[in-house]
């Protein structure tokens, strides 16, 4: 169980950019988290503070009880997993298999408990017919699941997926949600950034909204896409099946495929 606590916390970057301004958030264990908004508004930026690849400028990040200022990376992501954006940013070995190894093999978990982490991690990412293939021979969405099979691999309790969707068809985006599904069963912290407003309605629970710098809204899937202020303010599309209630007159609140079928039906009867 490890709750995150994010506290007025600023950074800027080497060069003077001020990416993140008095940035407040409280995440506790088990929740499922979307962070939106427009582009250049903080989103990486702040999810690289909660595992650690930053360290706040001002104010302070408590991963459970560890102030991230005291720690190291390696330190916080045994707690918080972070797939970056781009998988190429992240794979360093020409191996699947050593890639994903990496993580548990330093973390100290002994021989075995690698073994099953990393089969288990594979083959829940799909990635186990690679096994002897060079990563960068394969398509993006297959690296993609690589990084994420490496960060599943490190049994953290919190797992940071930045723009899972991007790149993936159908079938990436089936066994992105299977992944998701298993790891609701496991209890574990999820945290998404993404502009994919489907994927955001379907699967997640809560939503961060931000614009430059900060948090402008913080509130569940049907209060903030049924929000002009809030669309207008950080750029928002609502999803389709929203857009299409709005047209049909249909009542407010209806972001999910199945809720805008429910409310179909029940007009048809009336
Ligand atoms: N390494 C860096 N050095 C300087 N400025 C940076 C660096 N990385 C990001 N920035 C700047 O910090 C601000 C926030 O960037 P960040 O990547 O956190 O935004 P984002 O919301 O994730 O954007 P996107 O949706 O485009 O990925 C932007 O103005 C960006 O240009």
């Amino acid at each position: 169980m490890t709750n995150l606590n994010i506290r007025n916390v600023s950074y800027s970057y080497p060069d003077g950019t001020l990416a993140l301004e008095d940035f407040c958030l409280s995440i506790s264990s088990g929740e499922r988290i979307a962070i939106i908004g427009q582009n250049g508004a903080g989103k990486t930026t702040a999810v690289k503070l909660m595992n650690g690849l930053l360290k706040p400028t001002k104010g302070n990040i408590l991963v459970g009880d560890m102030d991230t200022k005291e720690y190291t990376t390696a330190q916080i992501s045994r707690k918080v997993g972070y797939v970056f954006q781009n998988p190429d940013d992240q794979i360093f070995h020409n191996n699947i298999e050593s890639e994903v190894r990496f993580g548990p093999k330093n973390m100290g978990f002994n021989e075995e408990q690698v073994d099953k982490l990393t089969n288990w991690a594979m083959d829940l990412c799909g990635v186990k017919n690679y096994n002897d293939e060079n990563p960068y021979n394969l398509p993006y969405s297959i690296r993609k699941f690589v990084t994420i099979a490496s960060v599943l691999a490190m049994d953290s309790d919190v797992i940071i997926l930045d723009e899972p969707t991007a790149g993936q068809d159908k079938v990436g985006l089936e066994r992105l949600v299977h992944i998701l599904k298993v790891l609701e069963e496991k209890r574990k912290t999820v945290i998404t950034i993404t502009h994919d407003m489907e994927f955001v309605t379907e699967y997640f629970d809560r939503i961060v909204v931000m614009a430059n710098r900060k948090i402008v809204v913080d509130d569940n899937v049907d209060q903030i896409f049924y929000n002009h202020e809030v669309l207008e303010m950080s750029m928002l599309k609502p999803p389709a099946v929203t857009k299409m209630a709005k047209l049909l007159s249909l009542s407010d609140g209806i972001t999910t495929q199945a809720q805008l079928l429910a409310a179909i039906s029940e007009k048809v009867k009336q």
